[in-house]
């Protein structure tokens, strides 16, 4: 459930005021999400999203990740445009949050994405990547092996509750994580979530990509590499070979990957793979059930993993 902070609707129509969107005809908040308050606004002029900002996102990031989808947007991305208020600001406060409106994009989140649906994907990850290249802002990831650190420090010593023998296994990770973690690999703008959830077909077209609120600068093969794990693994955790080959030929299509970016796939999905684990432990043994984030399994991740760990060939993603 992601309404975590309520609006009613006088709140909400005065806020509105400040925006050139109209009046408000209807809204309703939106189950879907992870992070933030989402809401589905109607009004004179059309669709509309409300966001409010829960605390798991800094405020001092709003800037980057508003303009990022700006930047995307007028680059021909289709990705949600933030809406300016009369008084210039993109970011105002509603019911003692920063709230943010943006365009409301049309399309479905697929849970059986096809080949086909996925070769799409890989195509839009590599615009998103060029796209982004000339935006001026920049952000470090917060999720890179710094902050798994952290999550693993708080999460270590109940590791075992979950999976036995786990907390051996990702402390023999970090350490070579530590010694060989790529660090000369092309870099910028990558959007690190670009989960199923997140990018929404109209039938076997793309329509949109939504939900920046983990866009950083980072390696572009790490983006690639998350996409591996997130769209080419089947329910039983095999690996879809069919779909990583559309995943890479996509992408490839529009940009090509470099040699070094090709033979750092394995240990890069192996980080990514971690990095999911991480978050979704840590809010698994951290966070109340019913409480401001909804739980998803890390299990699932684990086994991701240790299929990347036994990985002799990039070319077993389907790199062709
Ligand atoms: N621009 C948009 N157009 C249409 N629907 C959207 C848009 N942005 C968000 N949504 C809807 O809201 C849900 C949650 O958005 P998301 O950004 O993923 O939230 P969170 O950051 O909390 O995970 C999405 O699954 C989608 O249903
Ligand atoms: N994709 C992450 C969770 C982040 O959720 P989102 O709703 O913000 O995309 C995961 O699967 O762990």
């Amino acid at each position: 459930m992601a309404v975590y902070t309520d609006v009613n609707e006088g709140e909400l129509g005065a806020f509105l005021k400040a925006y050139p969107v109209g009046d408000l005809l209807s809204y309703k908040g939106i189950a879907e999400g992870t992070e933030n308050s989402n809401f589905l606004l109607h009004t004179t002029s059309g669709s509309y999203i409300l966001t409010l900002y829960e605390k798991r996102v800094d405020k001092a990031d709003l800037p980057f990740f508003l303009g990022l989808m700006g930047h995307l947007a007028r680059k021909g991305i289709s990705c949600p445009l933030p809406v300016t208020a009369h008084d210039g600001d993109v970011i105002g406060t509603l019911a003692g949050r920063p709230a943010v409106i943006i365009t409301f994009l049309e399309g479905l989140s697929l849970r059986r994405p096809t080949s086909a649906h996925i070769g799409e994907v890989g195509k839009a990850l590599a615009a998103l990547h060029l796209a982004g290249a000339d935006f001026p802002m920049t952000r470090p990831n917060a999720l890179a092996i710094d902050g798994w650190r952290k999550l693993w420090s708080a999460a270590r010593f109940r590791a075992d509750e979950v999976e036995p023998g786990l907390a051996a296994e990702v402390d023999a990770d970090f350490a070579d994580f530590e010694r060989n973690w790529p660090k000369d690999l092309p870099e910028g703008i990558i959007h690190a979530d670009l989960f199923p959830d997140n990018v929404f077909f109209l039938g076997e077209n793309l329509s949109g990509l939504i939900d920046f609120y983990f866009a950083c600068n980072d390696h572009y093969a790490y983006d690639v590499a998350t996409c591996l794990n997130a769209w080419c693994f089947e329910k039983d955790f095999s690996f879809n070979l069919t779909k990583g080959t559309a995943l890479l030929a996509g992408y490839q299509s529009v940009r090509p990957l470099s040699g070094d970016e090709k033979a750092a796939l394995p240990i890069l999905a192996r980080g990514s793979a971690l990095r999911f684990m991480l978050t979704r432990l840590y809010d698994w043994l951290t966070v109340a059930n019913g409480g401001l984030v909804m739980k998803r399994d890390p299990t699932e991740y684990i086994r991701r993993m240790r299929f990347h760990r036994a990985i002799k060939s990039p070319s077993e993603y389907g790199l062709t």
